[in-house]
């Protein structure tokens, strides 16, 4: 079969993200980063012979004030070998949130690619972990031969859209510091603290041992993350990287797009998002729809349970009103269009309004992807099973 005719039994291509509120990840690439790639260097980046890939390495890793970046194919390669060159001898564990996507979302890579053991911690605060959180969870390095010491500390800047505070930052580095354990940020939106915050990037690499610093969401590259460290921790990164099949030939054309990003106003477009989901959390609050965490930055997660909202239903009502939802998280980002948010809004709240009359208790836990219940529809009744997430 000739792929023209294999694309005749695809589905239609994706074209926009202008009224994808599924994620930040389904960003676009703009016709500028296209243009951009067509002119990229063309060398083979496992001899590290590729211009442009060491140029946004470098570029990278000046912006946060490390030694080197390591570019990686994704945020979930990034964070893998970044934890893992971070453990020498198992037993051994890492503590985290327990919504962070290292735990949550990498199909337990830390178990299987690092014989780590996870400690998630669910923050006393409901929001982030605290430096007193930690200190309860951890496990020391005291000759205990029952346990699996701390050796890394895991934590997500934004976690959930949430902003971590930098005074608490600080507190858990000095402490980290006195007890021999390394600090890792998964960046997946560290771009977005930034932009809410105005810290820039390089206080947070004072912070942190590495960043995994991602292009491919909020910034609006097509794919990709550079992991920033010091130049013997990124070495031994490449080590690994290579070992897990994320050695890139040509990548330059992805670097170069991802160069036209970091280059580019992101700080501008990511505030756009921000404001677009304030204005979406102060219309549920005015509508009495309750949020799960507060909407620091991009992300606005109705607490659906609290709501008794059928995910499916929600999903519907986006489909309703032409806008794209996956499920309680309502993801902005800088290619939503004005009219996709008013729109937005009306599917948000007629599910609501149809969980008023059909209170919906899931039993699952509450996930990003899935609607956990039985395909509905518009009222109610039950059609069978929902594929919200295809494969
Ligand atoms: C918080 C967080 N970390 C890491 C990742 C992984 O990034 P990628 O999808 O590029 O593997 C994601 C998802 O994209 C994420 O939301
Ligand atoms: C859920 C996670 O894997 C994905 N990166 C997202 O945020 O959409």
């Amino acid at each position: 079969m000739t792929v023209s005719a294999a694309m005749s039994e695809l589905p239609e291509p994706y074209v926009s993200a202008a009224n994808d509120f599924r994620s930040d990840t389904f960003t676009t690439p703009t016709p500028e980063m296209m243009q951009a790639g067509l002119q990229a260097s063309i060398g083979d980046a496992v001899y590290n012979e590729d211009v442009d890939t060491i140029a946004l390495e470098r570029r990278v890793a000046q912006l946060a004030g490390k030694e080197a970046g390591l570019f990686c194919v994704s945020g979930t390669l990034s964070n893998q070998i970044a934890l893992r060159c971070h453990l020498f001898q198992p037993p051994y564990s890492i503590l985290c949130d327990y919504r962070a996507h290292v735990y949550t979302h990498e199909a337990a890579g830390l178990a299987i690619l690092s014989q780590a053991m996870v400690v998630p911690v669910i923050p006393s605060n409901g929001n982030y972990m605290t430096l007193e959180d930690i200190k309860r969870h951890y496990i020391p390095e005291d000759g205990d031969i029952h346990g699996a010491p701390t050796k890394v500390l895991s934590l997500e800047n934004t976690l959930h859209g949430i902003v971590y505070p930098l005074e608490e930052l600080v507190r858990i580095k000095v402490w980290a510091m006195e007890n021999d354990i390394k600090l890792h940020c998964d960046g997946a939106r560290i771009w977005n603290a930034v932009a809410e915050t105005n810290v820039p990037l390089k206080q947070f690499g004072e912070i942190f041992d590495s960043i995994s610093i991602c292009l491919s969401k909020s910034l609006g590259a097509p794919m990709g993350s550079v992991l920033v460290g010091n130049f013997k921790f990124i070495k031994k990164c490449n080590h690994f990287r290579k070992q897990q099949g994320g050695g890139i030939r040509q990548s330059g054309m992805m670097c170069r797009m991802a160069s036209v990003a970091v280059e580019g106003n992101w700080k501008e477009k990511l505030q756009r998002s921000h404001r677009m989901a304030h204005e979406l959390a102060a219309f549920c609050h005015a509508n009495n729809i309750p949020l799960e965490s507060p909407a620091d930055t991009n992300f606005v997660f109705l607490n659906l349970q609290k709501a008794k909202m059928n995910p499916d239903i929600l999903v519907k009502k986006g489909l309703k009103y032409h806008v794209k939802l996956m499920g309680g998280r309502v993801s902005m980002h800088y290619q939503i269009s004005d009219d996709s948010l008013e729109r937005v809004k009306l599917a948000v709240l007629e599910a609501f309004q149809h969980a008023q009359k059909h209170p919906f208790d899931s039993e699952g836990p509450t996930k990003i992807y899935r609607s956990e219940s039985t395909e509905v529809d518009i009222d109610g009744n039950a059609i069978g099973e929902i594929q919200t997430y295809k494969y």
